[in-house]
């Protein structure tokens, strides 16, 4: 063992460790006949964060944006073009094999699984391959079997497994050996509302039983809200905001949405700031900034309207994102000048 690696190994020091790194593609476009043009794609330009030991950090962004970029540079699969990068203290890239023994991947797109092969039987080959003890394989495999309801499916092979059984076979091979750290890249795509929150209360319960830190890629906004409790959004390769999950709707200008039920069909209610955004009979939708408070507009309407009910409606984090991403194309801001890294626990 290195210095390094004790220095990363202990109390909740960084764990994950990225300092400016990047990663840029050499990509060769024909142009016309025997006439080729070389163009660089920056998939990950200058990103830096941290993840401590424990954490459960999401980690979002639209197609392209450089997520998968990142995750295979993490798991020592691409080399970084430039900056430092480390893993409990390894450079992936240059100890890809001992880094092995450490982390879990779930590529929800790929299995890691022998197609023809029953799912057992990958289990076996990755109880040889990772020299995983016989008696921590055996408590870690039933462990498995139990929590993501696989006992049914050991004797199956994987190609006829269906999408969700798969996903869960896979996350089951991910965590045989006990890696302190999982990357899971769109662990729910394509699982049906069952299966999603069967693999979310078993990497909830992961990460709180056996504090194993977790980084999450998805575009299903849900696995974030349910699962973490700090977010990071990366567009065009760049880190546009790292900070917990309530924040993003302070930096993407969410609104809440008052619902106002009134005795009768009235002309749309005054009440700036807030503003209708919908009539339909007596019932009018108020939208008004999310960070203030809805007393005083209840207030407002109700010593001047006749008020029958009302609700508040919260923002839902899809529409914070979506704002998000069109406001961060043009110009994808560094973090650190636009103050998106929240806590200052972003970068190191
Ligand atoms: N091997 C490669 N060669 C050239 N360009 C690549 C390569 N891999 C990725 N890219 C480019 O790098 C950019 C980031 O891709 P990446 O796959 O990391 O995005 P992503 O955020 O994971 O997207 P998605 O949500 O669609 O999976 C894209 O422009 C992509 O075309």
């Amino acid at each position: 063992m290195d210095s390094d690696s004790r220095d990363f190994s202990d109390g909740d020091r960084a764990f994950i460790e990225l300092d400016r790194v990047e990663k840029v593609f050499d990509v060769r476009r024909r142009t016309g006949f025997l006439k080729r043009e070389l163009r660089q794609v920056r998939a990950v330009d200058a990103i830096s964060f941290t993840v401590a030991r424990g954490e459960m950090v999401g980690y979002i962004g639209p197609n392209g944006a450089g997520k998968s970029t990142t995750i295979k540079m993490l798991t020592g699969i691409l080399t970084p073009s430039g900056g430092r990068l480390r893993v409990a203290g390894i450079d992936p890239a240059r100890e890809r094999m001992r880094l092995a023994h450490r982390i879990g991947v779930v590529f929800g797109q790929r299995t890691t699984l022998w197609w023809d092969l029953p799912l057992i039987d990958s289990y076996r080959l990755m109880h040889r391959m990772y020299r995983i003890p016989d008696a921590r394989y055996r408590e870690n495999l039933d462990r498995c079997v139990e929590l993501l309801e696989l006992a049914e499916l050991l004797e199956t092979p994987v190609r006829q497994l269906s999408l969700g059984q798969r996903m869960r076979g896979d996350i089951a091979a991910a965590l045989l050996h006990d890696p302190e750290v999982l990357y899971l890249d769109e662990p729910t795509i394509g699982l049906d509302v069952i299966s999603k929150a069967r693999v979310r209360g078993f990497l909830r319960d992961l990460n709180a039983e056996r504090g194993t830190t977790v980084l999450l890629t998805t575009h299903d906004l849900q696995d974030i809200e349910q699962l973490c409790s700090r977010v990071m959004v990366i567009d065009h390769g760049r880190l546009m905001y790292d900070g917990p999950q309530a924040g993003l709707h302070e930096v993407g200008e969410s609104e809440r949405t008052l619902v106002v039920d009134l005795e009768r069909e009235t002309p749309p209610i005054e009440a700036p700031p807030a503003r209708v955004v919908r009539v339909e009979g007596p019932r009018q939708w108020l939208a008004f900034p999310a960070a203030e408070s809805a007393a005083p507009l209840v207030a407002h309407i109700a010593a001047r309207y006749p008020l029958v009910d009302l609700s508040v409606r919260e923002p839902d984090i899809e529409a914070v994102i979506a704002r998000m991403y069109e406001g961060g194309a043009g110009g994808a801001a560094d973090p650190e000048e636009t103050g998106l890294v929240a806590d200052g626990r972003g970068n190191s």
